[in-house]
């Protein structure tokens, strides 16, 4: 008999990039994004994190102090290491699961690289600039993006 209770693509692709934040070792917040074609087929996964070489361990993870000794000049986001790991050739008409909505840096690649669409978990930082600034671009540059609803709580894993 066929299963009934399966995964629908958007929770697989979001399970993935989920997945994907599991890996992170930022301890405030781990981001983790994937990006599908048109045909359902998983192109690439990143998740935040220092740039190849920059050691974890050298690195500072802090959110305050003197900004050169906060996390956020050096760590490379989710969706550019996804974009970046990709090594395909072209993004157009891609989609990017992504657990927070994308920064404004982030948005500027997703629509340089040619996604259409942004598929995303938690808008945490909605209220900040970078945020409006993301959601004013993707509208210009036609960018359709909607919240993940997910059906449970949960994706379970069975080992
Ligand atoms: N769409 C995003 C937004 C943020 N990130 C990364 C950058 C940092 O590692 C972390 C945010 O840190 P917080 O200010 O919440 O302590 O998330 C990303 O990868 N993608
Ligand atoms: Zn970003």
């Amino acid at each position: 008999m066929k299963r009934t209770d399966y995964l629908s693509w958007d929770q697989y692709f979001m399970g993935v990039a989920l997945l994907s934040a599991q890996r992170s070792k930022d301890d405030h917040t781990q981001v983790g994004a994937c990006l599908v074609n048109d045909q359902n087929k998983i192109l690439s996964v990143g998740y935040n994190g220092m740039p190849t070489g920059c050691h974890d361990d050298d690195m500072p993870w802090e959110r305050e102090g003197e900004p050169l000794d906060t996390k956020y000049f050096y760590v490379c986001h989710a969706e550019l290491n996804a974009i970046l790991n990709y090594g395909g050739g072209s993004l157009y008409g891609a989609r990017v699961y992504v657990t927070l909505f994308p920064c404004n840096e982030c948005a500027k690649a997703i629509i340089q690289s040619g996604m259409k669409e942004v598929i995303y978990m938690q808008d945490k930082y909605a209220d900040d600039d970078m945020t409006v600034a993301s959601k004013r671009m993707f509208d210009m540059a036609g960018v359709k993006y909607r919240k993940f609803e997910p059906k449970d709580q949960t994706i379970e894993l069975h080992l």
